[in-house]
């Protein structure tokens, strides 16, 4: 791994984060186990089922379907009657992005429910590719015979022993539902409550469902109820027992859910290459962006790095070269540096199940125009006696260019010119640079209908917004709808037909807060985290500024809203 690798670095932060960039939480919805309001089922348990139904579709002979996130267009279908189904999309809609297929959204969403729900840690790869249309229909039914659930089961991929160890450890959550199965489980006194008879005595992610059934205990009603509605029964027991005494340990049950659900989770069609598993960076560089400070009227430096942290005492630096001047590369051994203006805990299900702790440490640093910023690095104390130089296996954390910036605290989200949805963009282009064109090139897929949108759109000189920093503003808007993770590729082509490009922008940052800015100190004592004595180099934005640019800001905003 080297840092930028955009699909792993997105795949890796949702994984073990659990939210978006912008903070949005996926995990919350389903951590720790959560109940579905209204039921007495977990959220993980509906999660689970949806995956099911949509990887349930794979073609094993001619490697159509699997888990390809069709299942979003199949909620009308009999076969995946429920309002499990339907809070699992709306759960899941608001997630995918460039980097992270709905498919993968749904993978992931497995791993963490089966993870809050004390089960193990599934590993989770990525690069599923989405369906934009119905697959095949296919799920398995309740009334079906054995030998119609085995041949089923057969397309899809496993044989009867995986089949058995399937449905064993998907049905450890969860139940069958009143109203979806009334000839299985009857109203209650209130014939509009949802009513869940469980397939164990269990909401956690436990052998249970196994001891039960074999100590004769089971309530499993796809058991012990209707009996020309017994799957459970039929399934469990195809091969007289052999596979359910084989995993009816807590270790054996939980080592063969992880292979077959790796297995489940990697249904997807021929076409589709998966990545091998996202395993934890320990040392995990984010929200790198170069961009204007409009307040204080100079460049600013943001960047985020997540470290495992193995003591309370943790502290880390970002080290940086000028791109410009006399100290360019570092030159003299000329290093600027400054300590962390905030930081925050993240965790997910993931991440919680492998007992880490994960802490975010945010730069915001103020950068002078004529220095400018060539690469980055971190020094670590890890509070333990080791001291660390994470700088990205020697290369450093390259600022490719400085000559087109995007300016979030100038870009709004929902369009303030038009009302409509969409996203109004501010860049900063290097004052003196003439581009022939200036654009972005977006990309989202939490759209209302599910479809990607990919459409780009041309940004011009903005003269409400006077120059400031040796840079010129240009704005422009996404006028069409992209959903809550619109990525884009800020680009400026010079006359010459060069391009500068400010790529993976997340609109979702729009609006956030930033912390504190940092103090801005240098050194040419070398690198160890101990050397920050060198004079102190403050280069913060002056009052005046500020205030004079307080009323820019002002004018633009009152001439736009
Ligand atoms: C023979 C194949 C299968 C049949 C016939 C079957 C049938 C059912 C039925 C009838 C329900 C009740 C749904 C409702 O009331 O809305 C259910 C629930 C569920 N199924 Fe299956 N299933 C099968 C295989 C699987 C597999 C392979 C998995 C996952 C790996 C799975 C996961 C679940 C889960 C988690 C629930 C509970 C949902 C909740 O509580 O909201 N099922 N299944």
């Amino acid at each position: 791994y080297q840092w930028p690798s955009p699909q792993y670095d997105a795949l890796e932060d949702f994984l073990y984060e659990g939210a978006r960039p912008d903070g949005s939480s996926m995990a919350q919805l389903v951590s720790p186990c959560k109940l579905r309001a209204g039921t007495n089922t977990t959220v993980a348990a509906e999660w689970v089922r949806l995956v099911y139904h949509d990887s349930a579709t794979h073609n094993v002979s001619d490697g159509t379907g699997g888990l390809d996130g069709s299942i979003f267009f199949e909620l009308g279908r009999d076969e995946n009657i429920g309002s499990g189904m339907n809070n699992t999309l709306s759960d899941f809609s608001q997630y995918p992005s460039k980097y992270i297929s709905r498919a993968d959204i749904i993978a992931i969403g497995t791993v963490w429910a089966v993870a809050t729900c004390s089960g193990p840690v599934i590993p989770l790869r990525g690069g599923r590719l989405d369906a934009n249309v119905a697959g095949p229909f296919g799920v398995p039914n309740a009334s079906d015979p054995l030998d119609s659930l085995t041949n089923n089961f057969a397309k899809q991929g496993y044989n009867v022993s995986e089949m058995i160890q399937l449905v064993a450890c998907g049905h450890t959550l969860g139940g069958v539902r009143y109203p979806d199965f009334p000839t299985v489980v009857s109203a209650d006194s209130n014939p509009s409550d949802v009513v869940v008879a469980l397939f164990d005595d269990t909401q956690t992610f436990d052998h249970n469902i196994i001891t039960q059934y074999l100590a004769g205990t089971t309530q499993d009603p796809l058991i012990v109820r209707n009996q020309s509605m017994a799957s459970d029964r039929l399934v469990f027991g195809a091969d007289g027992n052999v596979t359910m005494n084989a995993m009816s340990s807590a270790d054996s049950f939980a080592q063969t859910c992880t292979t077959i659900f790796d297995k489940m989770l990697s249904t997807v069609p021929s076409s589709v290459t998966l990545t091998d598993p996202i395993e934890l960076l320990p040392v995990k560089v984010s929200g790198v962006q170069l961009t204007i400070d409009t307040a204080h009227q100079q460049l600013q430096l943001q960047a985020s790095v997540r470290l495992v942290l193995s003591s309370n005492n943790t502290s880390v630096k970002m080290y940086w070269c000028d791109r410009y001047g006399s100290a360019a590369n570092c030159a003299g051994n000329l290093q600027r540096l400054a300590s962390p203006g905030g930081s925050t805990t993240v965790s997910s299900p993931t991440s919680l199940a492998m007992g880490v702790t994960l802490k975010k440490y945010q730069f915001v640093v103020p950068v002078n125009s004529s220095q400018s910023v060539s690469k980055f690095w971190f020094e670590v104390d890890y509070g333990n006696g080791t001291t660390t130089t994470e700088d990205n296996g020697g290369a450093g954390y390259v600022v490719d260019q400085d000559q087109v910036l995007w300016v979030p605290s100038l870009s709004r989200g929902k369009n303030v010119l038009t009302g409509a949805q969409g996203v109004f963009v501010t860049a900063a282009v290097k004052t003196g640079s003439a581009p022939s064109k200036v654009y972005i090139s977006c990309f989202g897929r939490a759209t209302t209908n599910y479809l990607p949108a990919n459409f780009t759109y041309d940004l011009s000189l903005n003269s409400t917004l006077p120059a400031m920093a040796g840079y010129d503003f240009y704005s422009g808007e996404a006028t069409d709808d992209f959903g809550a993770t619109m990525i884009f590729d800020l680009v400026g082509v010079a006359g010459n037909g060069t391009q500068w490009v400010d790529g993976d922008r997340f609109s979702g940052l729009i609006g956030i807060a930033l912390p504190a800015q940092s103090t801005v100190n240098s050194t040419t004592q070398g690198t160890s985290a101990g050397g920050s004595k060198g004079a102190s180099a403050a280069v913060r934005g002056e009052a005046r500024w500020a205030v004079a640019l307080g009323a820019v800001g002002l004018l633009w905003t009152v001439a736009y809203l």
